[in-house]
């Protein structure tokens, strides 16, 4: 009896303050009622980002939620991002604890995706020689991801070449579908599944890489070609304590450590990539007419068709620029950034913000939003980009789906160098076409939301060979 008074009296007095949260002391930003206990969780629904830029039409750009019972602030204007990402940068820098596990946690159901992407592949079978294909298409991209290994993790090329064979070895054991023809632009996508799975060899190819570095001789002379990298420094405070003011030293940095920061690098550096490269093709094939016009620019700055591209050469490929800014605008990759926290409390806009608070700012919503873009913001169009010089690197919060500040992407210079390599080589080395006679209006353009945003289904596209025999060969 005394149990179920008490049940109602905490239901009485969830109510009341649901019904008065007013702090008259301090003004929270505006934002939709929270029911106790679950908050506005039951809102987000699949699709958060764009849950949160329909509420933010109604409650304002700085927005108040409850995430289950965690305080949430939601950014949605270039305006209120700089006020959080630059004039506060400081007091935005921390980062959720639980964050590790929603990175974990992200990505179900990746398997059946892939399973069902083999069947519509094995139906396109035999029209062309599928393994020769796969083999230049693998090859024109990995010209541009093994930049990204070497650079990561000092690990010459061979990273993308073991994640890339882990990949297919583990897709080859399930239905031993070897000669595709339709090439399956997922590359890494699934990465994240399989790693919990193949958790050994990814453990002896990161112990390897760590070997490698401690048994390499540097030469300090500054010409020497063998320059220290990212693992060298972690090496350099192995065993060493994490916070050298910390008095008892609890926290050293260990050898796992080190692997699981690489690991992190590795996974922030290739599923970003690997997903940006993957809405830029689907962009270029639902839009013919601007991938023949990139395919001329590419050409015209390589000098032909009997070469590939080299990484010098991007820089005289304004409009490649353009189509890859474009694409990222529409579809960031991390559509709510990784989320921040408040280290004080802080007073924006007249806005109270309580430490420890949460801050999500919608990076996908800024590069939507008309009264930036336009009218035709929705729509596909890499001219907007001509004649304006906007910055993709977190100097212009029209734009930032590297983030901002001092959490801004570490990697984003490298992200958006890779990113055009590749599509480059894709782009120049083939024309592409959808399979199974699919018109460009019929291609799905649906994403998934997780931390990042990828398609809901894998592209599926048939490359034809574009450059002369002579440069076919060079490459085989
Ligand atoms: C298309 C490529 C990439 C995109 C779109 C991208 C995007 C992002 C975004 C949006 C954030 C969060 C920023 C914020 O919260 O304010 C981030 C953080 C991060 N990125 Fe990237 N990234 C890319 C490539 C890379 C690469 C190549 C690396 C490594 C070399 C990398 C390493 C990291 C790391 C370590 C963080 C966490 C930074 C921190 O918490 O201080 N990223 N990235």
């Amino acid at each position: 009896m005394v149990a179920i008074l008490l049940g109602i009296l905490v239901f009485i007095v969830a109510i009341i303050v649901w019904l008065h949260p007013k702090d008259n002391r301090h003004k929270v930003p505006p934002g939709p009622k929270a029911l106790p206990l679950i908050g506005n969780l039951h809102m987000l629904r699949k699709q958060p980002h764009r849950t949160l830029q329909a509420l933010a039409a109604k409650y304002g750009p700085i927005m108040f939620l409850k995430l289950g019972q965690v305080p949430t602030v939601v950014v949605s204007s270039p305006e209120a991002a700089e006020l959080f990402l630059k004039t506060h940068d400081l007091d935005f820098a921390n980062r959720p604890k639980f964050q590790l596990e929603l990175w974990r946690g992200e990505k179900k159901g990746q398997r059946d995706v892939v399973t069902r992407t083999n069947e519509e592949v094995s139906e396109a079978e035999g029209e062309i020689d599928g393994k020769r294909m796969r083999n230049r298409v693998a090859m024109a991209a990995k010209f541009g991801m093994g930049e990204e290994g070497r650079m990561v993790v000092g690990w010459d090329g061979n990273l993308v070449k073991f994640l890339l064979r882990m990949l297919r070895d583990d897709h080859d054991h399930d239905d031993n579908n070897n000669d595709d023809v339709v090439v399956v632009i997922y590359m890494d996508k699934g990465i994240r599944k399989k790693v919990h799975k193949l958790r050994k060899p990814i453990n002896e190819a990161l112990e390897h890489i760590i070997e490698d570095h401690q048994n390499t001789n540097y030469d300090d002379d500054d010409d020497s070609p063998q320059k220290k990298d990212f693992v060298d420094i972690l090496l350099s405070f192995l065993d060493q304590p994490m916070d050298p003011d910390e008095e008892q030293h609890k926290h050293v940095l260990t050898r796992n450590d080190i692997k699981a920061i690489m690991m992190d690098m590795i996974g922030a550096a290739y599923e970003t990539s690997t997903s940006a490269i993957e809405w830029v093709m689907s962009e270029l094939l639902k839009h013919p007419s601007v991938m023949k016009k990139l395919q001329h620019e590419i050409q015209h700055a390589v000098g032909g068709i009997n070469k590939e591209v080299e990484e010098n050469e991007i820089e005289n490929m304004p409009y490649l620029d353009m189509v890859v800014k474009e694409t990222l605008r529409l579809y960031p990759v991390a559509p709510l950034l990784v989320p921040h926290v408040s280290r004080n409390d802080v007073v924006i806009e007249g806005y109270y913000i309580k430490r420890n608070t949460q801050i999500i700012i919608n990076a996908w919503a800024i590069g939507r939003d008309p009264r930036v873009w336009s009218e035709n913001a929705e729509k596909f169009y890499p001219e907007r980009f001509e004649h304006n010089n906007v910055d993709i690197l977190g100097r212009d919060f029209r734009f930032i789906p590297f983030g901002s500040g001092r959490r801004g992407c570490p990697g984003a210079q490298l992200g958006f160098a890779t990113i055009k390599f590749v599509v480059a080589q894709l782009v120049h080395c083939f024309n592409w076409e959808l399979p199974f006679g699919m018109s460009c209006d019929e291609l799905d353009m649906n994403e998934t939301f997780g931390i990042t945003i990828p398609r809901t289904t894998h592209l599926l596209a048939i490359p034809t060979f574009r450059l002369t025999a002579e440069a076919a060969s060079n490459k085989e």
